[in-house]
């Protein structure tokens, strides 16, 4: 993995079976063993990773995110987002979560978490860790508690930091 603190990686979903049957048509493709797509026939980006439309929630997890994982024990912060036009893969990527889909980057994180923490503590005696996990959702000027989706009308609301315009802290998560 490159040693730059900022990656970028982009994935191009397969077309639906509606886009299918409507007869739409690929615009972009991965340039084969490159990290470079082309955009019709002649405009080509770079990126520090490019993922086709066959490619698996596995690649995408073990390419991109689980050395962010592993780092994260060793003490680092770490910052995974995905951004894109609605219907564009963000939620498929992060969540899979369908019961035909595979799991995503979230399932898969949690899962290398305990993983690790697991032969963390059981190689370094006395050695005990707490995990903290929020998961929420933004829309428009609404927050909505993720982990107690029935309490839509919960009062979320943002507020600085006790360090001031550096980070953001969501109040009664
Ligand atoms: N890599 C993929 N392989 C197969 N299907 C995919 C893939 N990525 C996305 N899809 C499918 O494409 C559709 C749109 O994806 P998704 O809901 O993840 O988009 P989104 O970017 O989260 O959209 P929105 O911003 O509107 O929430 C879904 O039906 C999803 O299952």
């Amino acid at each position: 993995m490159s040693e730059e603190c900022v990656r970028v990686a982009v994935r191009i979903r397969p077309l639906l079976p509606k886009e299918v049957l409507r007869h739409h048509q690929v615009c972009v493709r991965v340039v084969p063993s490159t990290a470079q797509v082309m955009l019709g026939s002649d405009r080509l980006f770079c990126f520090d990773h490019a993922f086709g439309p066959t490619a698996s929630q596995d690649q995408v997890y073990e390419s991109c995110v689980q050395p962010l994982v592993e780092s994260l024990l060793d003490g680092y912060n770490a910052t995974v987002f995905c951004y894109g036009q609605t219907g564009s893969g963000k939620t498929y990527t992060l969540g899979g979560g369908n019961q035909d889909e595979e799991g995503g980057i979230i399932d898969r994180v949690a899962q290398d978490v305990f993983l690790l923490l697991g032969k963390k503590t059981l190689n370094s005696d006395g050695v005990e860790a707490t995990v903290r996990a929020s998961y929420m959702e933004l829309y428009k000027e609404d927050l909505r508690d993720l982990l107690e989706p029935h309490t839509i009308h919960k009062e979320l609301h943002i507020r600085d930091d006790e360090r001031g315009n550096t980070g953001k802290t969501v109040m009664h998560m």
